[in-house]
Protein backbone atom coordinates (compact mmCIF):
# COMPACT_ATOMS: atom_id res chain seq x y z
CA UNK A 1 0.00 0.00 0.00
CA UNK A 2 1.28 3.62 -0.92
CA UNK A 3 2.51 4.85 2.36
CA UNK A 4 1.14 8.58 1.98
CA UNK A 5 -2.25 7.50 1.34
CA UNK A 6 -2.79 5.48 4.45
CA UNK A 7 -4.85 6.58 7.20
CA UNK A 8 -3.22 7.00 10.31
CA UNK A 9 -6.45 5.29 11.77
CA UNK A 10 -8.90 3.11 9.88
CA UNK A 11 -11.52 0.75 11.82
CA UNK A 12 -13.91 -1.63 9.92
CA UNK A 13 -17.02 -2.68 11.99
CA UNK A 14 -14.56 -2.79 14.77
CA UNK A 15 -16.10 -4.23 17.93
CA UNK A 16 -14.65 -5.78 21.10
CA UNK A 17 -16.57 -7.19 24.06
CA UNK A 18 -15.81 -7.75 27.78
CA UNK A 19 -17.80 -10.87 28.23
CA UNK A 20 -21.51 -9.56 27.51
CA UNK A 21 -20.69 -6.38 27.46
CA UNK A 22 -19.58 -4.78 24.33
CA UNK A 23 -17.24 -2.02 24.98
CA UNK A 24 -17.40 -0.65 21.23
CA UNK A 25 -19.37 -2.01 18.68
CA UNK A 26 -19.92 -1.25 14.65
CA UNK A 27 -16.82 1.43 14.64
CA UNK A 28 -16.28 2.58 11.20
CA UNK A 29 -13.85 5.38 11.17
CA UNK A 30 -10.81 7.07 9.34
CA UNK A 31 -8.43 9.44 10.87
CA UNK A 32 -6.39 11.02 7.77
CA UNK A 33 -2.64 11.53 8.69
CA UNK A 34 -1.67 14.58 10.57
CA UNK A 35 -4.64 14.78 12.28
CA UNK A 36 -5.54 16.26 15.76
CA UNK A 37 -8.29 13.98 17.05
CA UNK A 38 -10.41 14.35 20.30
CA UNK A 39 -11.88 11.79 21.23
CA UNK A 40 -14.91 12.32 23.62
CA UNK A 41 -17.69 10.98 25.04
CA UNK A 42 -18.77 9.86 28.86
CA UNK A 43 -17.76 7.59 30.89
CA UNK A 44 -17.80 3.69 30.29
CA UNK A 45 -18.11 4.94 26.17
CA UNK A 46 -15.76 2.97 25.21
CA UNK A 47 -12.72 5.80 24.33
CA UNK A 48 -10.36 3.87 26.13
CA UNK A 49 -11.22 0.31 24.56
CA UNK A 50 -10.50 1.83 21.16
CA UNK A 51 -7.29 3.15 22.30
CA UNK A 52 -5.92 -0.18 23.50
CA UNK A 53 -7.30 -1.92 20.35
CA UNK A 54 -5.58 0.96 17.91
CA UNK A 55 -2.36 0.36 19.87
CA UNK A 56 -2.30 -3.48 19.64
CA UNK A 57 -2.88 -3.95 23.37
CA UNK A 58 -6.64 -5.23 23.04
CA UNK A 59 -7.63 -8.07 19.73
CA UNK A 60 -11.23 -7.17 18.11
CA UNK A 61 -13.63 -9.02 19.33
CA UNK A 62 -15.55 -7.98 15.16
CA UNK A 63 -13.79 -6.45 13.12
CA UNK A 64 -10.55 -5.10 12.21
CA UNK A 65 -8.27 -2.24 12.62
CA UNK A 66 -5.67 -0.73 10.94
CA UNK A 67 -3.07 2.26 12.34
CA UNK A 68 -0.32 3.97 9.35
CA UNK A 69 -1.65 1.03 7.32
CA UNK A 70 -0.56 -1.84 9.47
CA UNK A 71 -2.20 -4.54 12.16
CA UNK A 72 -1.98 -2.70 15.29
CA UNK A 73 -0.08 -4.69 17.51
CA UNK A 74 2.59 -5.88 14.99
CA UNK A 75 6.58 -5.16 15.28
CA UNK A 76 6.25 -1.87 12.35
CA UNK A 77 2.89 -0.88 14.19
CA UNK A 78 4.22 -0.57 17.39
CA UNK A 79 7.72 0.92 15.88
CA UNK A 80 5.43 3.86 14.65
CA UNK A 81 2.81 4.23 17.21
CA UNK A 82 3.04 5.45 21.15
CA UNK A 83 -0.05 4.92 23.48
CA UNK A 84 -0.09 7.19 27.14
CA UNK A 85 -2.54 4.94 29.04
CA UNK A 86 -5.02 6.29 31.35
CA UNK A 87 -2.53 4.32 34.09
CA UNK A 88 0.61 5.69 33.11
CA UNK A 89 2.13 2.16 33.18
CA UNK A 90 6.00 3.89 33.53
CA UNK A 91 8.40 1.71 36.38
CA UNK A 92 8.34 2.91 39.46
CA UNK A 93 11.00 1.86 41.04
CA UNK A 94 13.31 3.50 37.82
CA UNK A 95 14.31 7.13 38.69
CA UNK A 96 13.04 9.39 35.88
CA UNK A 97 16.58 9.37 34.26
CA UNK A 98 16.78 5.90 34.15
CA UNK A 99 13.55 5.72 32.70
CA UNK A 100 14.06 7.66 29.81
CA UNK A 101 17.05 5.58 29.77
CA UNK A 102 15.01 2.76 29.09
CA UNK A 103 12.88 4.73 26.46
CA UNK A 104 16.45 5.26 24.52
CA UNK A 105 17.37 2.19 24.68
CA UNK A 106 14.06 -0.13 23.32
CA UNK A 107 13.57 2.56 20.85
CA UNK A 108 16.09 3.10 17.78
CA UNK A 109 14.12 6.30 16.97
CA UNK A 110 14.65 7.68 20.57
CA UNK A 111 14.70 11.44 20.34
CA UNK A 112 16.19 12.67 23.94
CA UNK A 113 15.28 16.39 23.02
CA UNK A 114 12.05 15.55 22.38
CA UNK A 115 11.62 13.68 25.81
CA UNK A 116 13.69 16.78 27.59
CA UNK A 117 11.41 19.17 26.43
CA UNK A 118 8.52 17.80 28.34
CA UNK A 119 10.19 17.18 31.07
CA UNK A 120 11.20 21.05 30.99
CA UNK A 121 7.62 22.53 31.69
CA UNK A 122 8.20 20.90 35.21
CA UNK A 123 11.13 20.78 37.85
CA UNK A 124 11.11 16.91 37.80
CA UNK A 125 14.55 16.54 39.58
CA UNK A 126 15.81 13.35 37.13
CA UNK A 127 17.30 11.39 40.47
CA UNK A 128 13.58 11.09 41.76
CA UNK A 129 11.73 8.42 41.41
CA UNK A 130 8.75 7.57 39.18
CA UNK A 131 6.85 5.92 41.87
CA UNK A 132 7.37 9.50 44.14
CA UNK A 133 5.88 11.43 41.85
CA UNK A 134 2.59 13.21 41.91
CA UNK A 135 -0.05 11.96 39.07
CA UNK A 136 0.79 15.28 37.14
CA UNK A 137 4.30 14.77 36.72
CA UNK A 138 3.73 11.48 36.40
CA UNK A 139 1.70 12.16 33.29
CA UNK A 140 4.75 14.36 32.00
CA UNK A 141 7.35 11.47 32.32
CA UNK A 142 4.92 9.26 30.24
CA UNK A 143 4.46 12.21 27.70
CA UNK A 144 8.33 12.21 27.78
CA UNK A 145 8.68 8.75 27.07
CA UNK A 146 5.97 8.48 24.31
CA UNK A 147 7.34 12.01 22.12
CA UNK A 148 10.88 10.48 22.53
CA UNK A 149 10.05 7.43 20.44
CA UNK A 150 9.52 9.56 17.82
CA UNK A 151 5.85 7.83 17.13
CA UNK A 152 3.51 8.93 13.73
CA UNK A 153 0.69 7.78 15.97
CA UNK A 154 0.51 9.59 19.51
CA UNK A 155 -2.77 7.93 21.39
CA UNK A 156 -3.21 9.90 24.57
CA UNK A 157 -5.82 8.48 27.16
CA UNK A 158 -7.16 11.60 28.97
CA UNK A 159 -3.91 13.08 29.10
CA UNK A 160 -5.06 16.20 31.05
CA UNK A 161 -6.92 14.35 33.71
CA UNK A 162 -4.38 15.12 36.22
CA UNK A 163 -2.08 18.66 35.06
CA UNK A 164 -3.08 22.10 36.52
CA UNK A 165 -4.31 24.87 33.80
CA UNK A 166 -0.78 25.96 33.29
CA UNK A 167 0.59 22.44 32.92
CA UNK A 168 -2.38 21.48 30.49
CA UNK A 169 -1.74 24.96 28.46
CA UNK A 170 2.38 23.84 28.28
CA UNK A 171 1.46 20.08 26.80
CA UNK A 172 -1.26 21.00 24.55
CA UNK A 173 1.63 23.49 23.10
CA UNK A 174 4.08 20.91 22.86
CA UNK A 175 1.35 18.30 21.21
CA UNK A 176 0.18 21.18 18.74
CA UNK A 177 4.15 21.93 18.24
CA UNK A 178 4.89 17.79 17.16
CA UNK A 179 2.07 17.94 15.43
CA UNK A 180 3.15 21.02 13.47
CA UNK A 181 6.89 20.39 12.65
CA UNK A 182 6.85 16.53 12.25
CA UNK A 183 2.80 15.95 11.11
CA UNK A 184 2.52 13.69 13.99
CA UNK A 185 -1.07 12.22 14.47
CA UNK A 186 -2.27 12.64 18.31
CA UNK A 187 -5.58 10.65 18.98
CA UNK A 188 -6.53 11.97 22.34
CA UNK A 189 -9.17 11.45 24.62
CA UNK A 190 -10.23 14.06 27.29
CA UNK A 191 -13.62 15.38 28.95
CA UNK A 192 -11.69 19.05 29.65
CA UNK A 193 -13.55 19.78 26.04
CA UNK A 194 -13.78 23.52 26.26
CA UNK A 195 -9.38 23.32 25.81
CA UNK A 196 -8.91 20.24 23.80
CA UNK A 197 -11.50 21.71 21.47
CA UNK A 198 -8.88 24.50 21.12
CA UNK A 199 -6.29 22.18 19.00
CA UNK A 200 -8.22 19.03 17.63
CA UNK A 201 -9.26 19.04 13.65
CA UNK A 202 -11.15 16.14 14.34
CA UNK A 203 -13.46 14.74 16.97
CA UNK A 204 -14.63 11.65 17.34
CA UNK A 205 -17.74 11.02 20.05
CA UNK A 206 -18.50 7.44 21.44
CA UNK A 207 -21.49 6.40 23.79
CA UNK A 208 -22.53 3.39 25.01
CA UNK A 209 -19.51 2.18 22.77
CA UNK A 210 -20.74 3.36 19.31
CA UNK A 211 -19.59 5.83 16.95
CA UNK A 212 -22.02 9.27 17.62
CA UNK A 213 -20.18 11.86 15.52
CA UNK A 214 -17.28 12.02 13.80
CA UNK A 215 -15.20 14.17 11.05
CA UNK A 216 -13.69 17.51 10.73
CA UNK A 217 -14.76 19.56 13.95
CA UNK A 218 -15.06 22.92 11.62
CA UNK A 219 -17.78 20.85 9.13
CA UNK A 220 -19.72 19.37 11.75
CA UNK A 221 -20.37 23.21 13.87
CA UNK A 222 -21.65 24.25 11.09
CA UNK A 223 -23.63 21.68 10.10
CA UNK A 224 -25.81 22.16 13.41
CA UNK A 225 -27.46 25.67 14.56
CA UNK A 226 -27.72 27.00 17.76
CA UNK A 227 -30.87 28.37 18.92
CA UNK A 228 -33.10 30.72 21.61
CA UNK A 229 -35.82 32.28 21.64
CA UNK A 230 -39.15 32.21 23.46
CA UNK A 231 -41.23 29.60 24.57
CA UNK A 232 -44.83 29.24 23.22
CA UNK A 233 -47.54 30.72 25.60
CA UNK A 234 -47.94 27.50 27.63
CA UNK A 235 -43.89 27.31 28.28
CA UNK A 236 -43.52 24.71 25.78
CA UNK A 237 -41.31 24.51 22.60
CA UNK A 238 -42.67 26.17 19.83
CA UNK A 239 -44.11 23.66 17.22
CA UNK A 240 -41.82 24.93 14.78
CA UNK A 241 -38.54 24.10 16.67
CA UNK A 242 -39.94 20.37 17.51
CA UNK A 243 -40.76 19.61 13.82
CA UNK A 244 -36.95 20.29 13.44
CA UNK A 245 -34.28 17.89 14.33
CA UNK A 246 -33.62 19.31 17.65
CA UNK A 247 -30.35 17.05 19.18
CA UNK A 248 -31.24 18.50 22.59
CA UNK A 249 -33.03 21.61 24.16
CA UNK A 250 -33.48 23.19 27.89
CA UNK A 251 -36.52 25.83 28.51
CA UNK A 252 -35.64 28.45 31.42
CA UNK A 253 -38.43 30.67 31.93
CA UNK A 254 -40.17 31.39 28.90
CA UNK A 255 -37.11 31.15 27.39
CA UNK A 256 -35.49 27.92 25.29
CA UNK A 257 -32.43 26.80 23.85
CA UNK A 258 -31.44 24.19 21.47
CA UNK A 259 -28.93 22.76 19.35
CA UNK A 260 -30.57 21.81 15.86
CA UNK A 261 -29.14 19.55 13.57
CA UNK A 262 -28.73 21.30 10.14
CA UNK A 263 -30.27 24.75 9.27
CA UNK A 264 -33.31 26.38 11.04
CA UNK A 265 -36.08 27.76 8.86
CA UNK A 266 -35.17 32.42 8.28
CA UNK A 267 -38.36 33.19 8.59
CA UNK A 268 -38.89 32.12 12.53
CA UNK A 269 -38.33 34.87 15.17
CA UNK A 270 -35.15 33.18 16.45
CA UNK A 271 -31.38 34.25 17.34
CA UNK A 272 -29.28 31.68 15.42
CA UNK A 273 -25.47 30.84 15.48
CA UNK A 274 -23.35 28.26 14.48
CA UNK A 275 -22.56 26.52 17.92
CA UNK A 276 -18.75 25.85 19.24
CA UNK A 277 -17.33 22.40 19.31
CA UNK A 278 -17.44 22.32 23.18
CA UNK A 279 -21.36 22.83 22.64
CA UNK A 280 -21.91 20.39 20.05
CA UNK A 281 -20.53 18.11 22.08
CA UNK A 282 -21.90 18.86 24.94
CA UNK A 283 -25.71 18.44 23.56
CA UNK A 284 -24.20 15.31 21.84
CA UNK A 285 -23.29 13.79 25.05
CA UNK A 286 -26.30 15.27 27.13
CA UNK A 287 -28.41 11.63 28.24
CA UNK A 288 -31.60 12.87 26.36
CA UNK A 289 -29.64 13.80 23.24
CA UNK A 290 -31.42 12.40 20.46
CA UNK A 291 -28.37 11.84 18.55
CA UNK A 292 -28.37 8.03 16.72
CA UNK A 293 -25.66 6.89 14.63
CA UNK A 294 -28.07 6.57 11.62
CA UNK A 295 -28.91 10.44 12.17
CA UNK A 296 -25.27 11.85 12.95
CA UNK A 297 -24.74 14.30 9.86
CA UNK A 298 -21.17 12.73 9.59
CA UNK A 299 -19.72 9.15 11.00
CA UNK A 300 -16.02 8.23 10.74
CA UNK A 301 -15.69 6.85 6.94
CA UNK A 302 -18.47 9.22 5.50
CA UNK A 303 -16.79 12.17 6.79
CA UNK A 304 -13.70 11.65 6.29
N1 LIG B 1 -10.90 -5.16 30.97
C1 LIG B 1 -12.23 -4.99 31.01
N2 LIG B 1 -13.02 -5.96 31.53
C2 LIG B 1 -14.36 -5.82 31.56
N3 LIG B 1 -15.02 -4.74 31.10
C3 LIG B 1 -14.29 -3.74 30.59
C4 LIG B 1 -12.86 -3.80 30.52
N4 LIG B 1 -12.40 -2.66 29.94
C5 LIG B 1 -13.50 -1.92 29.68
N5 LIG B 1 -14.62 -2.56 30.06
C6 LIG B 1 -16.00 -2.06 29.92
O1 LIG B 1 -16.14 -1.55 28.60
C7 LIG B 1 -16.89 -0.36 28.60
C8 LIG B 1 -16.07 0.77 27.97
O2 LIG B 1 -14.97 1.05 28.83
P1 LIG B 1 -13.83 2.09 28.43
O3 LIG B 1 -12.81 2.03 29.53
O4 LIG B 1 -13.37 1.82 27.06
O5 LIG B 1 -14.64 3.47 28.49
P2 LIG B 1 -14.09 4.97 28.50
O6 LIG B 1 -14.91 5.72 27.52
O7 LIG B 1 -12.61 4.99 28.31
O8 LIG B 1 -14.45 5.47 29.97
P3 LIG B 1 -13.76 6.58 30.94
O9 LIG B 1 -14.12 7.93 30.39
O10 LIG B 1 -14.42 6.33 32.26
O11 LIG B 1 -12.28 6.31 30.95
C9 LIG B 1 -17.31 -0.11 30.05
O12 LIG B 1 -18.57 -0.66 30.24
C10 LIG B 1 -16.27 -0.88 30.82
O13 LIG B 1 -16.78 -1.29 32.06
Amino acid sequence: MNETNCAALRTDALGRAFGRTWALRACDLEIPAGSVVLLAGPNGAGKSTLLHLAAGLLTPTTGHAQVLGRTPGTRDARARTALVAQDKPLHPGLTVAEQLRAGRELNSRWDQNAALAVLRTADIPPGTRVGRLSPGLRTRVALATALGRRPDLLLLDEPLADLDPPARHQVLGLLMADNAERGTTIVFSSHILHEAEQICDQVVLLRQGRVRLAGPAQPLCTAHTAVTGRTDRAGHLPAALTALPVVESSITGRQFTALVRGPVPPEEPWLTRVPSLEELLLAHLHPTATTDSAAAPATGRDAA
